[in-house]
C-alpha cells in the first residue's frame, strides 16, 4: 500500500488539482469512488439480504448515491436514507439525480439482522460532533451489530486526528481513496475503520508527487533504501559500536535488553557502561556484550575518544538526576564521532525542569544526532504544554516536539509517532498489545541505537526501529516478554535484509 497519507485538505487539493488536469472530473472520481466501494461491498457480502447506503449532505453522500445505484443494479436489495438533501449544483446533487433509487428520511430508519450499512454520511468534510438523525442512525446501527462499510471514513472520526468526539459507526470495512488518512491509523481512529482497503480513483501519483507530503504510514518501503546490509569485506567496528549506560546495582537488567537490541540489529560491537559497583552484576549476565566502568564524566570521556562508539544509549534503569545530565550534556558536546544519541525513561525524565538545556546542546553544531523515545507519561514530562494541548493530534504534538527538539521524537504506545525536526512523520501500526510489557521500550531504544551505530540516518533508524520492534512483537504474540524480543529479530532482520539487497 502507498505509505503517503493526506491530510483531509491535502485530499481536497488533490482532488482540486486532478479534476484541473484530467482525466477525470469532479463527477468522474466520484462514480470512480462508489464503484470502488460498491466492488467492495459485493466482494465482502454477497450474501447480504439488504444493503442500506446511509447518505449525508455533502460529497460522501455522493459516493453514497453512487454505490447505491450500483448495487441495485447488480441485483442487490437496496435501501436509500438521506439526511439531507446535497446542496444544489454539486456533484453530490448530481449523483443523487442519477441514482434510480428515492432516499427515505434518515429519521426512518430501519435495519434487520442479516442487512449490511453503507456508511455515506460524513467522510473529509466532518467539521463537528455528529448529531440528530445521524447520531440516531448511528447508534441503532451499532446497537443490532450491523456490519457497516465505511466510505472513506467511519462518520465520527476524524481524518485528520483519528479522534472521535460523538458518536461514530464502527466499520467491519473502511473504503478509502487515492491514499489514506492519518485518521485510518492514529487511535482511536484505526480501531473504528476495520479492515481499510486502498481504491484507485483516477487521481495521478503526480498530482500526490506535487503536494510534497510529510506524512508516512510506517512501512519498510520508506527506509528500506538506507538500511544497513553488511558488504563481505566489513569487520566488527564497521558495522558500529554502541555504547549502553547502565544504572546502579539494582537496576541494571534495563541496559542488558537495550544491549542486546543493539546486538541484534546488527551492530558490530556493544559495551555496557556501569558504575563500579554494578559491573559485577553486569558481569555475570554478559557474554558476548562488552563491559566498561564509567562513573565519571571523565572516564565517559575517555570512552569515547578511546572507542570511538557510534551511538549511544542513555536511560533504561539509569536513574533519574543530575548524573544523567551531565553524562547527556557530555555525549552531546563531545565531537567525538558517534552519530547518534538514544535518550530514554530516565535519561528523559532527568530533563523535566531544563529541557532547554537539552533542546539547545541537541541543536549545537555537530552534536549527534537526538533520538527520544518517550511513551506518553514522559513526552508530558519534557513538552508539558504540547501534552495539555487538546486540540492537537498524537501527530501534530509529536511533529512539533520534534521541531522544539531539534532531535527525533518516537512518540510511543499503540499508534507510536515517529517524527523528524525537519516536519516529517510516520505512524505506526504493526504492533500488538503484546508489546505492552515490561523492558520492551528497553529493547527498542537498543535497536534505534543499533541502526545508528550502522548509519542509517535518524529518522529511517527509529522508523526502521519501531517497525521491527513492533513486528518482533506481534509475530511473537501472546506470552511476549521483553527477554524475548532481541532473540526474535533475526528472522524479521532476514527478510529486511533479503528486501534490502534486491
Ligand atoms: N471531488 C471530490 O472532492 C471527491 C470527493 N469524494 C468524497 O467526498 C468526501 C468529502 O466531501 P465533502 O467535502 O463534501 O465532505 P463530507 O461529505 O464529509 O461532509 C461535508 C458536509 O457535511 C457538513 N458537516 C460536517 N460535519 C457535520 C456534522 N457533524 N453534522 C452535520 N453536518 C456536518 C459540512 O458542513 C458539509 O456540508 C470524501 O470523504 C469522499 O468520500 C470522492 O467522491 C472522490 C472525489
Ligand atoms: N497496545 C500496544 N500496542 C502496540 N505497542 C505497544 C502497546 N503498548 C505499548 N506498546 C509498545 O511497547 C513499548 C513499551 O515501552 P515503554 O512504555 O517504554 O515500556 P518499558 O519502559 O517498560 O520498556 C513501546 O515501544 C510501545 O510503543
Ligand atoms: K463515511
Amino acid at each position: 500500500m502507498k505509505t503517503e497519507l493526506l491530510s483531509p485538505t491535502e485530499m481536497a487539493e488533490a482532488d482540486r488539482r486532478a479534476i484541473v488536469g484530467g482525466p477525470f472530473d469532479g463527477m468522474g472520481l466520484m462514480r470512480n469512488a462508489g464503484t470502488a466501494v460498491a466492488r467492495e461491498v459485493m466482494r465482502h457480502y454477497p450474501a447480504a439480504e439488504q444493503v442500506h447506503v446511509l447518505c449525508g449532505p455533502g460529497n460522501n453522500g455522493g459516493d453514497g448515491y453512487v454505490v447505491a445505484g450500483l448495487l441495485a443494479e447488480s441485483g442487490m436489495a437496496v435501501s436509500l436514507w438521506a439526511s439531507e438533501e446535497p446542496r444544489p449544483g454539486s456533484d453530490a446533487a448530481v449523483a443523487a439525480a442519477e441514482c434510480p433509487l428515492q432516499p427515505a428520511p434518515l429519521a426512518a430508519l430501519d435495519a434487520d439482522a442479516g442487512a449490511v450499512i453503507v456508511d455515506a454520511l460524513y467522510g473529509a468534510g466532518l467539521s463537528r460532533p455528529v448529531e440528530g438523525d445521524s447520531a440516531r442512525a448511528i447508534e441503532l446501527v451499532t446497537a443490532r451489530g450491523l456490519p457497516v462499510v465505511a466510505i472513506d471514513l467511519p462518520s465520527g472520526v476524524s481524518g485528520a486526528s483519528g479522534k472521535i468526539t460523538g458518536p461514530a459507526f464502527r466499520a467491519a470495512l473502511t473504503v478509502t481513496f487515492a491514499r489514506r488518512k492519518p485518521g485510518h491509523l492514529l487511535l482511536p481512529g484505526r480501531d473504528h475503520c476495520g479492515e481499510v482497503v486502498l481504491a484507485d480513483i483516477g487521481i495521478p501519483d503526480a498530482v500526490i508527487a506535487e503536494l510534497n507530503v510529510r506524512t508516512f504510514a510506517n512501512a519498510p518501503k520508506l527506509w528500506l533504501p538506507h538500511f544497513p546490509v553488511p558488504g563481505v569485506d566489513t569487520h566488527k567496528y564497521r558495522r558500529g559500536h554502541v555504547g549502553i549506560f547502565s544504572g546502579g546495582p539494582a537496576s541494571t537488567g534495563a541496559a542488558r535488553l537495550s544491549a542486546l537490541g543493539a546486538a541484534r540489529s546488527g551492530a558490530g560491537a556493544v559495551t555496557v557502561l556501569s558504575p563500579a559497583n554494578a559491573l559485577a552484576v553486569n558481569a555475570m549476565h554478559l557474554t558476548s556484550i562488552m563491559l566498561r566502568k564509567a562513573d565519571e564524566v571523565s572516564e565517559l570521556g575517555a570512552y569515547l575518544a578511546d572507542r570511538r562508539p557510534s551511538a549511544l544509549v542513555l536511560g533504561p534503569g539509569f536513574g533519574v538526576g543530575d548524573k544523567a545530565r551531565e553524562f547527556t550534556l557530555a555525549v552531546l558536546a563531545s565531537r567525538s564521532g558517534a552519530g547518534g544519541m538514544v535518550l530514554d525513561a530516565d535519561g528523559i525524565t532527568s530533563f523535566r525542569d531544563e529541557p532547554a538545556a537539552l533542546f539547545e546542546a541537541a541543536d549545537a553544531e555537530g552534536a549527534p544526532a537526538l533520538v527520544l523515545t518517550p511513551h506518553d507519561g514522559e513526552f508530558a514530562r519534557l513538552f508539558p504544554d504540547l501534552a495539555s494541548e487538546e486540540d492537537l493530534s498524537k501527530l501534530e504534538r509529536s511533529r512539533e516536539a520534534a521541531a522544539r527538539a531539534h532531535g527525533v521524537v518516537i512518540a510511543k504506545g499503540a499508534d507510536t509517532v515517529i517524527a523528524a525536526p525537519d516536519g516529517r512523520a510516520a505512524i505506526n501500526s504493526n504492533g500488538a498489545p503484546w508489546l505492552a510489557t515490561a523492558g520492551s521500550g528497553d529493547v527498542l531504544a537498543g535497536l534505534v541505537a543499533g541502526l545508528l551505530a550502522q548509519g542509517m540516518p535518524a529518522f529511517e533508524a527509529a522508523c526502521a526501529a519501531v517497525w521491527m520492534h513492533a513486528e518482533v512483537g506481534s509475530r511473537f504474540g501472546p506470552g511476549l516478554i521483553a527477554e524475548d524480543l532481541p532473540q526474535a529479530i533475526p528472522p524479521v532482520l532476514a527478510e529486511l535484509v533479503a528486501a534490502a539487497r534486491r
